[in-house]
């Protein structure tokens, strides 16, 4: 691991991912890996999660070529100087921000959307023209695999790397100094990376779980809400971190939304949930027996059934959930959809602010105000009104969380921020010492009452005066800036400076 690093390390220090051809020729190379390999990727996503072909292409393929459209649109604007505003004694100089790589970073992803969840990331830190290794989750094995085939026949090798493997492999990674990490998964992980990266002082980005409520207002069409909610609940079985995890409502609506959301179903995957191609199945046993025990004692009011042979567990829906019941303390993660009753919206607002802060939080009304008031209320990494998942999607949005759902942000524009240092450039020219004499030593009265005027605009002589002198003051700098070079320049500074003493000693 350790000459692994040191390899990347040396390719990022040759300055060879810095050049804005380069970070576009790499990403159009990402592109092409997707479109020309389009196959075997999503052959190895389907086999991971039991998926369809065609829901590995529009829950995963689709964002990963989104977001290298965007970057290759926008990186130029992105990678460019912003110039900054300066104050009065900067005034003659360049002020800027530069954005500048970080140096080698790591992503770690998750099994769940595990090629969203590692080339998403990848995608910024190319952008923003960095080194990376990539640790893609070993319970997605396949996509795993084919992504340690295909990247080095498309990426340089010596800048982009995959490592394969477990908790060993991560562990031993993690005692490598990287200039930054994403890392998505669960907390408890979550903090295990925070700590290893502690000891490097390295920064990270945590992309973590939780339970996202869903509270569902009374005034609002049911038909539409549940029809949302049963597809960004049962979606990848469940298995999705911004899933709503949870229903909050009034009593009154629980049956309705039982009926519906059953209806719903029945159209989305037929009779048969079974053998409909759009139902996933669980990752693995352990998860399996994870959801299994977390029907016990529960209510089911829809659903249920399971299969531990294929993994199958039921769309289904528990009703009159207590909410200190084994269900409501951890991050489903599977297809069981809890209702817990609320007597209104205040209940439901102190209900969620009772908790930590989830990923998402989603809210189904009619009534605008009442969505705003609950976003106004409380936290969460996301919001989405009326719909579920769908701020993921929008990659002019920060995705992220907030709390014990995690740290820092991605997408888009984020991703590039996240893997770059927004460096101040100020660039001075070795002129104009008389200026500068004010903040050398001796300090005087003088001296403080001129910085006061430069850094704080405070001038102790009335506010006409001051507008006076900025006045002034804005007009000499025009005047001196266009003529800097001649002598001109020079004089007028200096007789704005003998005009400011005088006027000071007169008032
Ligand atoms: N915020 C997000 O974008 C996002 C996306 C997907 C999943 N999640 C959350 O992730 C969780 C599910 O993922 P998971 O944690 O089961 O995924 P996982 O088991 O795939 O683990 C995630 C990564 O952590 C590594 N890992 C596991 N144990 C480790 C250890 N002891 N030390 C170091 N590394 C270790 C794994 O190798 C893997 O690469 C859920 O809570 C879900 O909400 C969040
Ligand atoms: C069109 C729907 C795309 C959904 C992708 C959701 C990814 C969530 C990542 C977290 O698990």
């Amino acid at each position: 691991m350790e000459r692994q690093v040191l390899r990347l390390r040396q390719a990022f220090r040759s300055g060879r991912s810095r050049p804005l051809r380069f970070r576009l020729q790499q990403l159009e190379a990402l592109r092409r890996m997707v479109q020309e390999r389009e196959k075997e990727i999503l052959a190895a996503i389907a086999a991971d999660l039991s998926k369809s072909e065609l829901n590995a292409y529009s829950h995963e393929v689709i964002t990963i070529l989104g977001e290298i459209d965007f970057m290759l649109g926008n990186l130029p604007e992105l990678a460019s100087a912003r110039p900054a505003k300066k104050n009065l004694l900067t005034m003659m100089d360049e002020a800027y921000v530069q954005p500048e790589p970080l140096g080698v970073v790591l992503i770690i992803g998750a099994w769940n959307y595990p090629f969203v969840l590692t080339m998403q990331p990848l995608v910024g830190a190319i952008a923003a023209g960095n080194a990376a290794i990539v640790k893609p989750s070993e319970l997605s094995e396949n996509t795993a695999k084919i992504l340690a085939e295909l990247l080095p026949q498309y990426l340089d090798q010596d800048l982009y790397a995959i490592v394969n493997g477990g908790i060993p492999e991560t562990t031993e990674l993690l005692k490598q100094r990287f200039d930054h990490i994403l890392y998505t998964g669960n907390t408890a992980v979550g903090k295990i990376v925070m700590e290893a990266a502690a000891k490097h002082l390295t920064p990270v980005t945590l992309e973590l779980g939780g339970k996202s409520p869903c509270y569902i207002d009374r005034d609002c069409d049911l038909d539409v809400a549940c029809r949302r909610i049963a597809w960004g609940k049962y979606m990848n079985c469940g298995q999705t971190c911004i899933a709503p995890d949870y229903i909050l409502c009034e009593a009154s609506l629980q049956n309705q939304i039982v009926q519906k959301i059953k209806e719903t179903v029945k159209d989305f995957y037929g009779e048969n949930i079974k053998a409909s191609p759009d139902y996933e199945r669980i990752i693995n046993l352990r998860h399996f027996k994870r959801l299994q025990s977390l029907l016990k004692g529960q209510k089911i009011a829809f659903g249920g059934e399971m299969d531990e042979a294929t993994r199958y567990l039921a769309p289904t829906i528990l009703t009159d959930v207590d909410p200190n019941s084994k269900v409501m303390q951890e991050e489903i993660f599977g297809p069981i959809l809890p209702i817990v009753s609320v007597k209104n919206v205040d209940e439901a607002i102190n209900f969620i602010n009772d908790r930590e802060k989830p990923l998402a939080l989603y809210v189904f009304s009619r009534n605008n105000k009442l969505i705003k008031r609950v976003i106004d209320e409380t936290s969460s990494g996301g919001v989405t009104g009326n719909d579920v998942i769908m701020h993921f999607t929008v990659n002019s949005l920060p995705f992220g969380g907030v709390g014990a759902s995690g740290m820092g942000a991605y997408h888009g524009k984020y991703s590039f921020d996240t893997f770059s240092h927004q460096r101040p450039c100020l660039l001075k020219g070795l002129k104009g010492e008389s200026v500068n004499k004010l903040r050398y030593p001796p300090n005087s009265e003088s001296k403080v009452s001129w910085a006061k005027f430069f850094l704080l605009k405070q001038f102790n002589k009335g506010r006409l005066g001051m507008l006076l002198f900025v006045c002034l003051v804005a007009v000499a700098a025009v005047i001196v800036k266009k003529y800097q070079a001649l002598p001109r320049g020079k004089a007028l500074l200096a007789s704005l400076i003998v005009h400011r003493r005088r006027w000071s000693s007169k008032h």
